[in-house]
């Protein structure tokens, strides 16, 4: 069973809760973060930054967890959910932007926009929650750059080189 963390602001109130509702119903283990209700007031900062540390922390457990962030305009909460260590936030349009984000980078946050129609922004979070990071040595090598950067402050080091057999076996 897959978690999916998921908050909204006021931007993306009505889709992030149809959103939470379909994951509810297709069986998924599915943490709101808020807010309780729909509040023009609301920023989006708190509400990016305690999804992308919810899935980072997950997934240092070694759960299956994705955050999904709804807002009016993706690009400004991925920003705030980047400041999390370990978060790989991105915006997706589209099934194939997901499946592009989750094979390239890993990614582990899909940020979506509030006037998305229903039916298009549910098969993006399927397919983001979905679909693995390629099986090959250099997205994975590229994650692990950006892993280094953010654990040792440097970008040239222990993670520049990777071996195929160095790449984690894939599970499906
Ligand atoms: O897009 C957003 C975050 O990424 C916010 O929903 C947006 O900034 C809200 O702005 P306003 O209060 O002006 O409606």
């Amino acid at each position: 069973m897959t978690r999916i963390h998921i908050a909204a602001d006021h931007g993306g109130y009505e889709i992030g809760r149809a959103l939470q509702a379909r994951a509810l119903a297709a069986g998924h283990d599915v943490i709101w973060h808020g807010p309780d209700a729909l509040d023009p007031g609301d920023d989006y900062p708190a509400f990016a930054v305690r999804v992308g540390k919810a899935v980072v922390d997950d997934q240092d457990a070694a759960l299956d967890a994705f955050g999904v962030l709804v807002v009016e305009d993706p690009a400004f909460a991925v920003v705030a959910a980047n400041k999390v260590t370990g978060a790989r936030a991105l915006p997706a349009v589209s099934p194939n932007v997901a499946i592009a984000g989750r094979k390239g980078v890993d990614a582990n946050v899909l940020v979506l926009g509030g006037d998305a129609l229903e039916q298009i922004a549910w098969q993006t979070l399927i397919a983001f929650v979905t679909t693995k990071l390629d099986h090959a040595v250099d997205p994975a090598r590229r994650v692990l750059q950006i892993q280094e950067y953010e654990s040792a402050g440097t970008i040239e080091g222990w993670a520049v080189q990777l071996e195929p057999e160095q790449v984690a076996v894939q599970h499906d």
